[in-house]
């Protein structure tokens, strides 16, 4: 049985049909990725799951159990981690705050900061430092540490490399990719190449359903299936 399946999801901002049907499912230890062009549903999926955007027909099952009609907190609660598009760490706090706040358990706090000062050494060359006055680069190393001290089974992580400089995107895929090996992700990511490199497997996303999918290994971002739904 799949950790996360998504079912004929369905949701709307107000009177907007954006999510018409999406089926989907994460089994434990995998890394899937959403790609679609902007616009098509892929953070209102996370939304639904998270239920931020709580879907009004569908089903979403995590571990076998709906999560429709919870809280966001009781979804975080149940082990689903969020590092959001928009990173939301807390700038007036210093780093190793940030960190110790995305802890959920106090004996846990030397091994969390050690797994994130590993995946991220920069952090801790940076650890007393206000959070907010990291370059945009490290907050998203800092976003996405804080997802995997997170103690999560499942992470939804939303387009880790938007905005960022080329080095600090390798930085950023190679943290993720090491964190990948322990963690089971559902990652939106507008780089295909990056998202194909990091994902085991695909969903191809178009007009709020999922229209392809297969195994990441099995195609290159240049295969026709990408072109016909990715191209402007
Ligand atoms: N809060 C909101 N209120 C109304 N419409 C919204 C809201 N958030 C997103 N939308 C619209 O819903 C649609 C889907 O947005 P969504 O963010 O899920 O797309 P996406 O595939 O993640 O693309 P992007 O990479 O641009 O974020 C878009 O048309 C967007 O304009």
């Amino acid at each position: 049985m799949s950790l996360l399946e998504l079912d004929g999801v369905h949701a709307y901002y107000g009177d907007s049909h954006i999510l018409e049907g999406v089926d989907l499912s994460v089994e434990a230890g995998e890394v899937v990725a959403l790609v679609g062009r902007n616009g098509v549903g892929k953070t209102t999926t996370l939304r639904s799951i998270l239920q931020l955007t709580p879907p009004r027909a569908g089903e979403v099952r995590f571990r076998e159990e709906s999560l429709v009609g919870l809280e966001t907190h009781e979804v975080a609660q149940r082990g689903v981690g969020w590092i959001p598009e928009d990173r939301r760490i807390f700038s007036q706090l210093t780093v190793e705050e940030n960190l110790r706040a995305a802890i959920p358990d106090a004996d846990g706090v030397s091994s969390g900061l050690s797994l994130a000062f590993d995946a991220f050494p920069i952090l801790e060359e940076r650890r007393g430092q206000d959070a907010g006055t990291l370059s945009g680069g490290q907050q998203q190393m800092l976003a996405i540490a804080r997802g995997l001290v997170g103690e999560n089974d499942l992470l939804l992580v939303d387009e880790p490399s938007e905005g960022l400089a080329p080095q600090i995107v390798a930085d950023v895929a190679e943290a993720l990719s090491a964190a990948s090996e322990d963690a089971t992700m559902l990652l939106v990511e507008q780089n295909l190449p990056l998202a194909l490199d990091l994902a085991d497997r695909f969903y191809i996303v178009d007009n709020g359903r999922v229209v392809d999918d297969g195994d990441a290994d099995a195609v290159s971002a240049d295969d026709e299936r990408f072109r016909r739904y990715l191209s402007a």
